[in-house]
């Protein structure tokens, strides 16, 4: 069982009240000069990732307090019921174990007294020989012809992990060109389905309950396609495997399962890449690479449980978190990853932090009285500077930054890297240092302005600064240092999950749309008008059916 502790009734959040006060009146730039240390004192270095959050609005005061507050919450408590193997999924009755499929020093975890390694073991060594048979060409189709393509089916945490990191380490790909259909939307089905070959296709079906409306459906589709082009029933079986949960609705829709990979209910939809579900980034990347992503979280996992707070990378980047959302009222949290290939980084953490981190109800069924989970956002640098950077430098909202960039470019051609990275750079500076009213004046009487002119202009080109980053620098992207970035972000959730005192790992947000949208399909049906709504709903619908063909 987790603690049930209002982290506003603690000490530490009293005392980070008043400091609120102080520190609320502090120039990132003063707190620069104060402390000649702060650099050293703000870093951490793990492995090839430097995280540096000495750009925030802290001083050693806050650091100290925020650790109280992680303590008072019995943040330890929690982090060893988690590895433990406690239900601490306390709604669905669940262990939470994504720690587990990437424990690379097989130590037993234990779930009601039986040590989950085997099974995971045994599953990732049937994921190895397939994805080896594949890349190879050994694994030929219904025609004899080798895989060329693999479609994953799947959607949600189905999808945006694997969707994610196949994008993220696309530089270290092998020939399979790999395709996400998640969309129930037909168009997507349509046009991955254009563009490959029923004889050298591989569909993956993903879905840890096998239910999902979506993803059945699209697999249907897909079936009868296959079926469509000339394939026989029997040939099934060399071109769908399923990865899922549920054996018995994976054999119920005609797949074999020899072609199932499985996994565990403690394994969390949105937690779920380094399960089974990463099955098409080990096919993607070839085994060894999809073991060194399991090695880099492996990494991060034993750092999150065994170092002290104060050096913590999750415990700090939560905590942080918490200091803008319950103290400063910042709302959103931006995801800015300098690299191309981590296009998908934020809206894969979209799910992870908001399906997980948003919730209104604490750990004791109360409505809680503060601010839980934020909006997360984000899109790779730079083309986020030329879009909604102004907001960020010049609105009247506080949005922290993560910013990730690696030293190291996968594609270093001409001056590209290093201007990239100078954006980069330049980007948490002036967050951070701003302009003033004085820099200004300088600036347009050297541009040759009036004192007129400059009197009219300057307040509109002030840049306030005092604006908080995160600044991740990785040597390089690749398996293992993603790995270990992704594990951060997702422990970092659990943290802010046990101060908020809510349960992050259940989704019961996502059943009512899904239950309407069951019970308005028969409505759709036949031309009749539908009274059963309000009116708008009503009126929508009946819309919808006057101008369908
Ligand atoms: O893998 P499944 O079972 O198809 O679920 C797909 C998705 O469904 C729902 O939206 C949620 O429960 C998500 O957490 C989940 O990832």
């Amino acid at each position: 069982m987790l603690p049930t502790i209002n982290f506003t009734e603690t000490q530490a959040y009293k005392y980070l009240a008043d400091h609120f006060i102080d520190i609320n009146t502090k120039n990132l730039k003063e707190l620069f000069a104060e402390d000649p240390e702060r650099f050293q004192k703000f870093t951490i270095l793990f492995d090839d990732i430097l995280l540096d959050y000495s750009k925030n609005r802290i001083n050693d005061t806050t650091m100290a307090l925020l650790v109280q507050l992680a303590k008072e919450c019995k943040l330890d408590e929690a982090i060893t019921a988690m590895y433990g193997g406690e239900a601490i999924n306390q709604t669905e009755n669940r262990p939470v174990l994504h720690i587990a499929l990437r424990n690379q020093s097989n130590t037993p975890i234990l779930v009601d007294g039986k040590d989950v390694m085997p099974e995971v073991n045994r599953v990732l060594e049937k994921m190895k020989s397939f994805a080896t048979r594949v890349i190879s060409g050994e694994w030929k189709g219904y025609t004899g012809k080798a895989i060329t393509d693999v479609v994953n089916i799947g959607i949600g945490g189905s999808d945006l992990g694997p969707v994610m990191v196949t994008e993220a380490l696309k530089a270290y790909k092998n020939h399979l060109n790999m395709h996400f259909v998640s969309n129930i939307d037909g168009t997507h089905m349509v046009e991955t389905l254009k563009t490959v070959d029923p004889e050298t296709t591989l569909f993956l079906v993903a879905s840890k309950t096998f239910t999902t409306q979506e993803t059945m459906t699209n697999a249907r589709s897909a079936r009868a396609w296959f079926l469509e082009q000339g394939a026989a029933e029997d040939d099934i079986a060399k071109h769908f495997a399923a990865l899922s949960t549920n054996s018995k609705d994976v054999a119920a829709f005609g797949i074999n399962t020899d072609n199932m990979f499985e996994f565990w209910d403690w394994v969390g939809g949105r937690y779920s890449l380094w399960s089974a579900i990463g099955l098409p980034i080990a096919l993607s990347l070839g085994f060894d690479k999809f073991e060194e992503l399991l090695k880099g979280a492996h990494a991060t996992d034993q750092h999150f449980e065994s170092t002290p707070f104060e050096k913590n990378i999750p415990v700090i980047m939560g905590l942080l978190g918490v200091w803008y959302i319950n103290f400063f009222d910042a709302e959103t949290q931006a995801i800015l990853p300098y690299d191309q290939y981590m296009h998908r980084f934020a809206a894969y953490f979209q799910q992870g932090d908001m399906e997980s981190n948003g919730k209104h109800v604490d750990r004791n069924g109360e409505e809680v009285s503060y601010e839980t989970g934020p909006v997360i956002w984000g899109e790779p640098g730079t083309n986020g500077q030329h879009a909604f950077y102004q907001l960020i430098h010049q609105g009247t909202r506080l949005i922290p930054c993560d910013f990730i960039a690696p030293a190291q470019s996968l594609n270093p051609i001409g001056e590209h890297h290093p201007i990239l990275l100078s954006n980069f750079f330049a980007q948490t500076e002036a967050l951070m240092n701003g302009k003033t009213e004085a820099q200004i004046h300088e600036e347009l009487s050297a541009d040759g302005k009036s004192a007129e002119e400059i009197e009219k202009l300057a307040p509109f080109k002030v840049f306030e600064g005092n604006r908080p980053t995160n600044s991740f620098l990785l040597k390089k992207v690749t398996p293992y240092t993603l790995g270990a970035l992704i594990a951060m972000y997702e422990h970092k959730i659990f943290v802010q999950g046990i101060i908020w005192n809510i349960f992050s790992f259940d989704q019961w947000g996502v059943e009512l749309g899904k239950q309407l949208a069951k019970s308005i399909l028969p409505e759709l049906k036949g031309e009749e008008q539908v009274d059963t709504h309000d009116a708008s709903t009503n009126g929508l619908i009946n819309q919808y059916k006057a101008w369908r063909s």
